[in-house]
């Protein structure tokens, strides 16, 4: 088994029985620390009909040239410039993208440009003076013209890799690992063995550390990008450290693992007797870069009772699928092909459901969830969120009483010069009622919002499940709560609305989806004028965009930054920002 220290060029030419492929791949990759996926990603075409011979040549680091093997055929797609396809660089990885690959910046138009070399070893120089570099450099976004971005993944920042373009696109490339020359001392050895292949984790290869300094400088990276009036430079948007738990693996409460149609393959015998058997290819997650699947027999950062009853269910599609048991099609035929391959007629596949529930209170023993309409009970410190196991529900039982109580601390603190906690609480894009529900005994009243009417009559019967009686939740979008505010029904309230609550007592929380919030929710946002906002937001970038909004237009100031590690080994991030009214307001009526 290879070590960090040893380094391997790994050049695999897969053309393989369509069965052995997954196990292929893994063991490529297992063996040389060389991420493969990539090259099949973009030569998949090739990947797929090119004949059934393996070849796999492996040499030794400390030589720049690789021992390889077949010619390799350029896609027909490929735009060649600025590089060939499959051309070998060397970078430096200055930066990360928000989807985990590193940036490394490669100097296309100075003298000292950085060793290339082709893809079969030999010295190529870039072409300073192609007309197709300048435009693709005008075209850039890099604050220096004159450099080119590569794009790869599971690399650090700090380190000098190798890597092979496979994608010349208008202003940067993208580009497989072929080889670490100078490892991050922060690189450690993943512990999955699909890390790198199966597209649910970026970071494996980061120790946690890293990942969650990245994550803290990520949040700050987007929020000075968007140059916000009086948050400019670095000194001004303090983040916090990104709060995180020790449970780095086996954590995730939810896994969604799919599978295709199985194959179907007719065999004739000498006689002329047909027989037909199938073949279940894969059943797991979407490779890093591409739609195709790779087979995952269990995931280390999904909890222990989920991998158990997954790795059940795999064993069962797997008979079924022998037993041409999973292979009906909608019209009940059977897409039948003599002496060859297809997908079994009209199925599809499916994606499969695993969530981990509150143990059964009688036995003690884990609850997972399979069925996407079954009701399901998780607890987050001493409150019950009872919610049909389809419905959304954050998936980090460990991560998530964090999160509450970072919620709850921000919208219960005093309001400046006043000294007394706000009174209401509104909650947009309430979801089941994980934040109002959570806040409700420091509140007066709390009405929450959700746009999805399963989700807002779970939160109703969540606050009945709790014995909470001064929240309400309405079903509609977020907007409505102030272009159609409900009529309130909570005792001592009936009859106002939320605009008859005072807003210098009023709280907004705000935990949209990954695309932020829209311009109308915001412009009404900033008209309605509560005294703080408190966002939640698994999309730092967007939430960032809006931050900008909030404090330029509505008149906020940033109070505080602190981003969540909800989901270790990944590229995700949650982030919270506190803003509070600019003018402080000490108007509260009692
Ligand atoms: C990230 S989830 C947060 C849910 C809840 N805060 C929680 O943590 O459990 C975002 C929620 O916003 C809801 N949503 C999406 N668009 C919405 C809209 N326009 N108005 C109100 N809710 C919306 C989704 O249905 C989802 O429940």
């Amino acid at each position: 088994m290879a070590t960090r220290s040893q380094r391997y060029i790994l050049v695999v030419a897969i053309t393989a029985i369509m069965a052995s492929k997954q196990a292929i791949l893994a063991f490529c990759f297992q063996q040389g620390r060389i991420f493969q996926r990539h090259a099949h990603s973009h030569s998949r075409r090739s990947f797929w009909v090119s004949s059934s011979v393996l070849s796999v040549a492996v040499t030794s680091s400390s030589s720049s040239s690789s021992l390889s093997v077949e010619p390799i055929k350029t896609p027909a797609k490929f735009v060649p410039k600025p590089f060939d396809y499959h051309q070998l660089i060397d970078i430096q990885i200055d930066s990360l993208t928000n989807q985990g690959w590193g940036i490394g910046r490669v100097a296309l138009t100075t003298p000292d440009t950085p060793t290339t070399t082709t893809t079969d070893g030999t010295a190529k120089e870039v072409d300073n003076n192609d007309s197709n570099n300048t435009e693709h450099n005008n075209n850039s976004n890099m604050e220096d013209k004159r450099l080119w971005i590569i794009m790869v993944p599971h690399v650090i920042v700090g380190e000098t890799v190798r890597v092979r373009i496979f994608r010349n696109m208008k202003s940067y490339s993208e580009a497989d690992l072929v080889e670490v020359l100078q490892a991050s001392p922060d690189r450690v050895e993943p512990k999955c063995s699909l890390a790198g292949i199966c597209g649910g984790c970026q970071y494996q290869h980061m120790s946690i550390t890293a990942q969650r300094d990245w994550k803290q400088k990520h949040v700050q990276e987007v929020l000075l990008q968007q140059k916000i009036d009086g948050y400019e430079t670095s000194d001004k948007v303090q983040v916090l450290p990104t709060a995180g738990t020790d449970q780095i693996f086996e954590y995730r409460s939810k896994l969604t693992p799919h599978y295709q149609a199985p194959m179907e393959e007719t065999m004739e015998d000498e006689s002329g007797e047909t027989s037909t058997a199938y073949h279940l290819e894969a059943v797991g997650f979407q490779q890093s870069s591409n739609r195709r699947l790779v087979d995952v027999p269990e995931c280390p950062i999904a909890t222990p009772p989920i991998n158990k009853v997954y790795q059940q269910t795999r064993q069962q599609l797997h008979q079924r699928s022998q037993q041409g048991l999973l292979n009906a099609s909608p019209t009940g035929k059977k897409k039948r092909k003599r002496g060859g391959r297809s997908r079994s007629g009209g199925a599809l596949g499916a994606t499969l459901l695993f969530r981990q529930a509150d143990d059964d209170v009688e036995t003690g023993e884990a609850v997972v969830v399979t069925d996407h309409n079954q009701y399901m009970t998780t607890t987050v410190k001493d409150i019950q969120f009872r919610y049909q196991a389809g419905n959304f529900f954050q998936n980090n039982n460990y991560v998530l009483p964090l999160m509450v109580d970072a919620v709850v601390e921000a919208a219960t603190k005093p309001v400046s010069g006043a000294g007394m906690p706000p009174s209401y609480l509104i909650d947009c894009y309430c979801g089941s009622g994980l934040f109002a529900l959570s806040a409700a005994k420091h509140f007066k009243l709390c009405v929450g919002i959700e746009v999805n009417e399963k989700a807002a009559a779970e939160a109703s019967e969540n606050a009945k499940l709790n014995s909470i009686d001064n929240c309400q939740f309405v079903a509609a979008s977020a907007e409505a709560i102030f272009t159609s505010p409900p009529t309130l029904t909570i005792a001592g309230f009936e009859e106002l609305k939320v605009q008859d609550l005072d807003r210098q007592q009023t709280v907004v929380v705000l935990d949209p989806p990954r695309k932020g919030c829209s311009p109308e929710f915001l412009q009404q946002l900033y008209e309605y004028s509560p005294q703080r906002i408190v966002y939640m937001s698994c999309g730092p970038a967007t939430q960032a965009r809006d931050a900008k909004g909030i404090v330029e237009v509505g008149g906020y100031d940033i109070v505080s930054i602190q981003p969540f590690d909800l989901f270790p080994q990944t590229k995700h991030i949650e982030s919270l920002v506190v803003f509070e009214k600019r003018t402080p307001q000490f108007k509260i009526h009692l």
